[in-house]
């Protein structure tokens, strides 16, 4: 099976103290892939070499299994990209903004339809762009974004800043869409977020990865050696794994005192701060 996205020992610099460094990692056909990373970490930045806007310095990128200095507008109309910075017109509403893009790409007006239906902007498709809520203008990105049925979709942010209820709502779409076969590359500062909707991730910090793997993988690497346990009368107890937890242990469970037992395990927010000293 061919890599949607595969980077080897990539470099890039600006010739500032922040560089891309030796960054290697490949996204498989329908995963979601999560590049967390804090405010600079150089997550646009990589997503701006995956989509041409950034040219590498060395090491070697293949895009839908094709070197990217060999891809062509073709390659590129396989793939959505969602920024902060998508062209929609505000003057105009969501639903002629849209229909807009489909005449340019050649799609037919029925999958605007079909598109403003999944991003659930159908009842407000006349409302003009500049009227639109935070939530409402970034489902109307994504809408233009996975228009043409992109086989692999680029997220930067998708949630940021918006209230839960509209951040739940984007994430069954971005489900849904996986789901139908399209593969996510999506950048994050939201641990939780990540946690959810990825099967992997990767953490860059400063430019460099620092982990990677399923976010169960992770929080079993960084688990504490602790366990919890709450007995019958709701007493919470914290214990270090060992021989004397364990006949603990056995003695609540003879006793028919011990509720639950659950081992302690990091959220990611820990874990990067277990890597990197600082908070996300
Ligand atoms: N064109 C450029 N020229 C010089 N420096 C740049 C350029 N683009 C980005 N940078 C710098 O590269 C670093 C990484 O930026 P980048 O936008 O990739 O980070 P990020 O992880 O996406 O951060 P955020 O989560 O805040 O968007 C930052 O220090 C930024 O100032």
């Amino acid at each position: 099976m061919k890599e949607m996205i595969y980077l080897n020992e990539v470099c890039l610099d600006f010739g500032t103290s922040f560089s891309l460094d030796h960054l290697t990692f490949q996204v498989m056909p329908g995963e979601i892939f999560g590049f967390l990373g804090p405010s600079g970490a150089g997550k646009t930045t990589t997503m701006k070499l995956l989509t041409k806007q950034l040219h590498k310095k060395s090491g070697s990128i293949r895009i839908l299994g094709k070197d990217i200095e060999k891809a062509e507008r073709s390659d590129y109309d396989k793939i959505g990209i969602l920024t902060d910075t998508n062209g929609l017109y505000e003057r105009m509403s969501i639903e002629s903004n849209l229909k807009f893009f489909a005449e340019l790409k050649g799609i037919k007006e029925e999958d605007v339809t079909d598109v403003l239906r999944k991003v659930r902007l159908y009842d407000d498709r006349k409302t003009i762009l500049k009227k639109c809520s935070k939530g409402m203008r970034q489902r109307a990105l994504l809408a233009a974004a996975v228009l043409h049925r992109p086989e692999l979709l680029f997220l930067d942010e998708p949630t940021s800043g918006l209230d839960p209820a509209t951040i739940q709502e984007i994430h069954k779409m971005l489900l849904d869409m996986n789901q139908n076969g399209t593969t996510i590359f999506l950048t994050t500062h939201n641990m939780e977020e990540a946690d959810k909707l990825c099967g992997r991730i990767c953490i860059l910090n400063q430019g460099k990865i620092i982990a990677s793997g399923s976010p169960e993988q992770l929080k079993l690497q960084f688990a504490q050696d602790k366990i919890e346990v709450m007995t019958t009368e709701k007493e919470k107890i914290v214990l270090t794994k060992g021989p004397e937890s364990a006949e603990f242990i056995g003695r609540l469970l003879s006793a028919d005192k011990c509720l639950t037992i659950h081992s302690i395990e990091p959220n990611l927010e820990e874990i990067f701060l277990q890597l990197t000293g600082r908070e996300f």
